[in-house]
């Protein structure tokens, strides 16, 4: 049986994307290709980060308990987590069961778009320049989404929110796929991206402030 290296796993409201406002059980592994200036979770972002081993079937058996049919899969980077198909698999096969992975698009989707079922949506970042990890986007994880998945542009500044609508433009995003707008968290107030949007009449395109940052402090873990 494959086992995963988890950073930690809980229960809470999903603070972003699709389906936030609503609960979610959270599987968050450990590792990333990325380090996003930004980033607030970098503790688990190397590889020897401290984390439970767990296999497939203690992952489902701690979310069937939880009684939650959310699923959120994050990290770190998920989707560099060894057996991470075989892992996503085994969820899905439960269709009582709607599983939203957060990853950087830094990380070749192709295969998973094909091969992965309706209950399972990808939420996509496009690192904006901001980031300073903009050189390793996948440009066919965007030219190439479906229509259950998410695009999700967290900026820092104008020249993010420019880029966003450049990409946006160029891939066609608003007709393919849900396109999200988040703030680096601190580094952009949220009216701002708001007077971009009226300003660029940008229909079809949500802002997401992390629900969770708002209703416990920021730093806290588990949440
Ligand atoms: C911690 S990452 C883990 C998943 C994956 N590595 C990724 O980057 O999508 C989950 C989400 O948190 C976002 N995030 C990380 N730090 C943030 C911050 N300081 N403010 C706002 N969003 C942040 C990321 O952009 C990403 O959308
Ligand atoms: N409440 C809550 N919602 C989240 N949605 C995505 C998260 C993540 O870190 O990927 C996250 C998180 O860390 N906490
Ligand atoms: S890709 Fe995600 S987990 Fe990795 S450094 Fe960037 S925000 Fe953090
Ligand atoms: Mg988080």
């Amino acid at each position: 049986m494959n086992k995963y290296k988890i950073a930690e796993k809980f229960i809470s409201i999903n603070g972003e994307a699709r389906k936030a406002g609503e609960l979610s059980v959270f599987i968050r592994l450990v590792g990333c290709n990325l380090r996003c200036n930004y980033c607030d979770t970098l503790w688990a972002c190397d590889n020897s980060a401290p984390g439970g081993m767990m296999t497939e079937d203690e992952i489902y058996d701690y979310i069937k308990k939880s009684g939650v049919k959310n699923v959120t899969i994050t990290g770190g980077e998920p989707m560099l987590a060894d057996n991470i198909k075989a892992l996503l698999l085994r969820l899905s096969s439960d269709k009582d069961l709607s599983i939203e992975v957060e990853t950087n698009g830094a990380v070749s989707l192709t295969e998973y778009y094909k091969e992965m079922p309706a209950n399972i949506s990808f939420t996509v970042d496009y690192k904006c320049p901001g980031s300073g990890m903009e050189k390793a986007m996948v440009p066919e994880n965007f030219a190439n989404i479906r229509n259950n998945d998410t695009v999700k542009f967290v900026v820092s500044d104008k020249n993010d929110l420019d880029k966003m609508c450049e990409i946006i433009e160029t891939n066609n995003l608003t007709e393919k796929c849900m396109v999200y707008v988040s703030a680096v968290f601190g580094r952009i107030k949220p009216d701002e991206i708001v007077n971009y949007m009226i300003e660029h009449k940008m229909n079809d395109v949500r802002l997401q402030l992390q629900i969770h940052k708002y209703i416990w402090d920021p730093d806290k873990k588990g949440v």
